[in-house]
């Protein structure tokens, strides 16, 4: 199988070092290219056995996988740049964030199959959560194929295409936005008076221990919360100072700003 990434930054890394640390497909099948920086191509290349090209014509021959993984912003100009080298055998798989299928369809002039995926940068450890929508000329030995893929770097979710903006903000972002809890929480945790560099390094253990009860324990969240709160103990004290916040609300607005965006821009491309 040959896969070409046009777009090599943040995502479709995170993307293409869990399908090589999967070992699901040979590094050298996976082609990257990006637009100009050849100095990160040759980085991945050196450090991952990757191949790379800057040849259109030679990238899309033979491509079974093609990701469009440019910010949204860029597809028209990626579009120009390789609607005349695409063959019947590409199937497009977009990363881009909002851009619908219908609209990428329209700006590649072509009938391939096209999926939509909204991945996130975990990714990286194989633990990736990805939405995705097929477009309906995708076989059913294709989907299975790109399936099989994406749960080389996570799991994979099949949704309504409408639904990706949900997707979006709940897991596409959602690293981001537990980044910022987190570093909410360690700068909370240097106020008390401990060592910045071992509040850091403490807390950082904590989160990973955290994920780790949540994934290995048979109990809810809700459960394992309660078996750390003693009656009239420190837990119970500081939750009660957290109930004085509107959490949900917090989070609420968040997940609704970032689906509002996501709208705005299918909304923006599709005029
Ligand atoms: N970052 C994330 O967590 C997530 C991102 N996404 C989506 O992934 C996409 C990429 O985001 P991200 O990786 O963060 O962005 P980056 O800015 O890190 O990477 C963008 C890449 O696109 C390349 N590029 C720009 N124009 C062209 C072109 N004409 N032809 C080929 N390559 C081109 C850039 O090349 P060069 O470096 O040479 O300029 C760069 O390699 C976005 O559409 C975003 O919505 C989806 C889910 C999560
Ligand atoms: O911020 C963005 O638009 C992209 C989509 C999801 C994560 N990053």
């Amino acid at each position: 199988m040959k896969i070409v990434f046009y777009g090599s930054g943040n995502m479709a890394n995170a993307i293409f070092t869990g399908i090589i640390n999967s070992e699901s497909v040979a590094p050298e099948n996976i082609y990257l290219t990006n637009k100009s920086n050849q100095e990160a191509l040759e980085d991945y290349h050196d450090a991952l056995g990757v191949s790379y090209s800057y040849d259109d014509a030679e990238l899309l021959k033979d491509a079974d996988y093609v990701f469009l993984s440019t910010k949204p912003y860029d597809f028209l100009k990626l579009a120009e740049r390789i609607r005349p080298y695409i063959n019947d055998n590409n199937k497009f798989i977009s990363i881009m964030a909002g851009l619908p299928i219908s609209y990428i369809r329209e700006n590649l002039q072509k009938d391939n199959p096209i999926a939509r995926i909204m991945p996130n940068t975990n990714a990286h450890v194989g633990h990736s959560v990805t939405g995705i929508s097929f477009s309906t000329n995708f076989g059913p030995t294709s989907k299975q194929e790109v399936l099989t893929l994406i749960e080389a770097f996570g799991t994979a979710l099949e949704v309504k295409e409408d639904h990706l903006h949900q997707v979006t903000a709940i897991t596409g972002s959602g690293p981001a936005f537990l980044y910022h809890v987190f570093e909410q929480y360690v700068n909370a945790g240097t106020k008390l008076g401990i060592e910045k560099s071992q509040v850091e390094e403490s807390i950082k253990e904590l989160i990973i221990g955290t994920g780790k009860m949540i994934e290995r324990s048979d109990l809810k969240m809700e459960q394992l919360r309660k078996n750390i709160t003693s009656k009239g103990g420190t837990t119970q004290a500081g939750l009660n100072a957290l109930s004085n916040h509107d959490i949900e609300a917090v989070f609420l607005d968040c997940l609704n700003a970032a689906v509002k965006r996501s709208i705005e821009l299918a909304e923006t491309e599709d005029d």
